[in-house]
């Protein structure tokens, strides 16, 4: 495998057309759980089968990209072997973007310290911009009070033991999470780490702060329908029940998707709607959403047209909702599709989902129109797919 000479966040194309993918360093001691994280993350795998699976004996390489296992960037995952160590890895450090440092909330420390210092020593005079992203995994093992005085503890020794070895590597920015596969705190986690990677962020950001205000959603997320990680969300705090409650809505609908796709393959129901889509600003309608409903919205947006004018099949953006009465009373959970790999999850007061449907279908999509043409600048500045 040929590996570029620099450091970079961002994949490029190599001369021959491949996509260079941004490189991420799964490390930890044994058995910390590198291999679940990789399986349950991208392969789908259920986290009681991560029981069964065999010790990593070498470095493993996983290729994620748009096409086959979705991802908003294209990645190449390293999961190591627990004796790895800077010598061993087979790759300059510089080569990296950001270094994923697995620690099992429940054993003796000393040991995955080390090593985590070991690596960040490594890096720091080769790739001081590398972000360290250390999960403190299987943390629902642990009672809460438990849980937070043992990610306390140990983030406090990884800052000591960095500042013994030298006060430069204060510099070396070490993000800490608390993850598990048993819910979807590793999920958040993952999101996170990307979002470092995504150089548009602000811009989607600020695109969904629109939409929350105009629609007057609490919250909003943009998910990728492969992996189940949130791309962005808007400005106001994640709460971690608001994001399960996304993520296992996504996980539901996506388990219909394959009746969706075959709607969408018999192209004469497809209706074309006008090129500009026309404001509604005052739009109310009288009809009442069916609570746990998915309608079937089929749009196409001038940009489906691709620029050579030939008329491109249209796509198939399904949309559904459902209302969170009795735990959320007066919230509608909303999903629209916006692009065949991103989904939009907002929370609606349901007085505006039921009486302002037009308004909120018309800020739908004026968010996909953005998101869009975002994609495209990406694509036109690195020639390379971050969404799709
Ligand atoms: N309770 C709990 N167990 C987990 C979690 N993640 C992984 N495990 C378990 O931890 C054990 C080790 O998981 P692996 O993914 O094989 O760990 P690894 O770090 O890849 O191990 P090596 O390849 O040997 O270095 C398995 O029995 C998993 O089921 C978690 O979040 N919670």
């Amino acid at each position: 495998m040929s590996l570029p000479d620099h450091p970079s966040t961002k994949p490029e194309v190599s001369k021959d057309g491949s996509v260079h993918r941004t490189k991420v360093l799964l490390l930890g001691t044994r058995r910390s759980g590198k291999t679940s994280i990789q399986q349950v993350l991208f392969n789908d795998l259920p986290p009681k089968q991560t029981f069964y699976l065999e010790p990593t004996m070498r470095v493993t390489q996983h290729l994620y990209d748009a096409k086959g296992n979705s991802t908003i960037i294209p990645l190449e995952l390293w999961d190591c072997p627990g004796n790895i160590t800077v010598d061993t890895l087979g790759a300059p450090l510089s080569d990296f973007s950001t270094v994923v440092f697995v620690v099992d909330i429940r054993d003796n420390y000393q040991q995955p310290i080390s090593k985590l210092v070991e690596f960040v020593a490594g890096a720091y005079d080769v790739n001081p911009g590398i972000n360290f992203e250390v999960f403190i995994h299987k943390a629902e093992k642990l009672q809460e009070d438990d849980k937070i005085e043992n990610f306390r503890q140990i983030q406090e020794r990884v800052t000591e033991r960095l500042a013994d070895e030298s006060p430069e590597y204060e510099q070396v920015a070490l993000n800490f999470h608390l993850t598990s596969v048993y819910d979807h705190s590793l999920q958040e986690a993952f999101s996170r780490v990307l979002h470092k990677l995504i150089d548009s962020l602000e811009f989607i950001e600020g695109l969904l702060n629109v939409f929350c205000s105009n629609t007057s959603s609490p919250k909003a997320f943009l998910f990728d329908t492969t992996s189940k990680l949130y791309v962005a969300t808007d400005s106001s705090p994640v709460d971690q029940a608001t994001h399960t409650l996304c993520c296992d809505y996504l996980r539901m609908l996506s388990s219909f998707a394959p009746l969706y796709k075959s709607n969408a393959a018999s192209e004469p129901r497809v209706h074309a709607l006008s090129p500009t889509p026309t404001p509604p600003p005052t739009a109310t309608s009288s009809s009442p959403a069916s609570t746990s409903s998915a309608r079937a919205l089929l749009s196409q947006s001038p940009s489906d047209e691709p620029s050579s004018g030939v008329a491109k099949k249209s796509l198939f953006y399904p949309s559904a909702a459902a209302s969170l009465s009795p735990s959320h009373p007066g919230t509608t959970l909303t999903y629209h599709l916006v692009t065949p790999h991103l989904a939009l999850l907002a929370l609606l007061p349901t007085t505006v989902y039921e009486m302002r449907k037009g308004l909120v279908e018309w800020n739908v999509v004026w968010l996909r129109e953005g998101i869009r043409e975002i994609w495209e600048v990406e694509k036109t500045r690195s020639t390379t797919t971050h969404f799709t």
